[in-house]
């Protein structure tokens, strides 16, 4: 797992545009693995802007969304099917059906977790997996305790996430308390990962990424095992490592 530390949002931002931009460009098909929240929202906008001036074409380049809230339907604003569409989709000249985001509402949540896993399994996982974390280390939705060894499935939210998502809704009761994620070995699949964190919230997180190993407590410590993760953190995030890795180095 390597670190590169930038200096705030934009900077981070720009570093994980750029290497999302890089890979559509040099290549003749691409599979990325995407995130919501509001970690990633200017990386969004830097693609857009990219889109509007460059026309960057999308039609090649196939997505599987990492997660989705359980219950809500893909038209309902809270949705990560709306975030995806809003910040991105529909700004870009993505072939529809290329675009892969779990369903929240459908009869049978554990069929539809078998049926998402079975597409991603079809690739091999995906070429560039963008992933932003939880305040308590979660990556996708799962959750501290959650075996690394999962696959996507369908999850209840904790308390601190449910509270931590409450800002994007009209009140705290109405966030979901599940949701459907790629589990940690989808996720593990990816021949790339770009973990992006921002803004001090995220320090005790990543302080715990790197210093636990292997650690089920933390989610995101999952992630060392794999053999080609970038953390991009700003320098609120990655504050608490500094203080760890000089203790730790001579
Ligand atoms: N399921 C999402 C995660 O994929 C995201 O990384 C996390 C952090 O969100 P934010 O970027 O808003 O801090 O929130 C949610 O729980």
């Amino acid at each position: 797992m390597r670190l590169v530390k930038v200096k705030g949002y934009e900077e981070m931002s720009a570093f994980a545009a750029g290497r999302i931009l890089e890979k559509i460009k040099g290549s003749q098909e691409v599979t990325l693995g995407l995130a919501t929240g509001g970690t990633p929202v200017r990386m969004y906008e830097l693609l857009v802007q990219d889109y509007k001036r460059n026309q960057t074409s999308y039609r090649h380049v196939f997505t599987y969304n990492l997660d989705e809230y359980a219950g809500i339907p893909s038209d309902h604003p809270n949705s990560y099917y709306q975030f995806m569409f809003q910040h991105f989709f529909n700004h870009v000249n993505i072939p529809k059906e290329n675009i892969h985001i779990p369903q929240g509402l459908t009869t049978d949540l554990h069929q539809e977790a078998k049926r998402y896993e079975k597409l991603i399994d079809k690739i091999s996982g995906v070429d560039l997996q963008i992933l932003g974390i939880g305040e308590n280390g979660h990556i996708g939705f799962n959750e501290p305790g959650t075996p690394f060894t999962k696959e996507t499935h369908v999850i209840e939210l904790t308390e601190s996430t449910r509270q931590a998502n409450a800002r994007y809704f009209d009140h705290e009761d109405e966030v979901p308390t599940h949701a459907i994620t790629m589990g940690i070995a989808t996720i593990l699949k990816s021949k790339e990962i770009l973990l992006l964190a921002s803004g001090d919230k995220k320090a005790e997180a990543i302080y715990q990424m790197f210093s636990k190993d292997h650690d089920v407590e933390c989610p995101a410590s999952a992630l060392k095992t794999h053999p080609n993760v970038l953390v991009i953190a700003d320098e609120k995030a990655a504050a608490r490592l500094e203080s760890w890795m000089s203790i730790k180095s001579p």
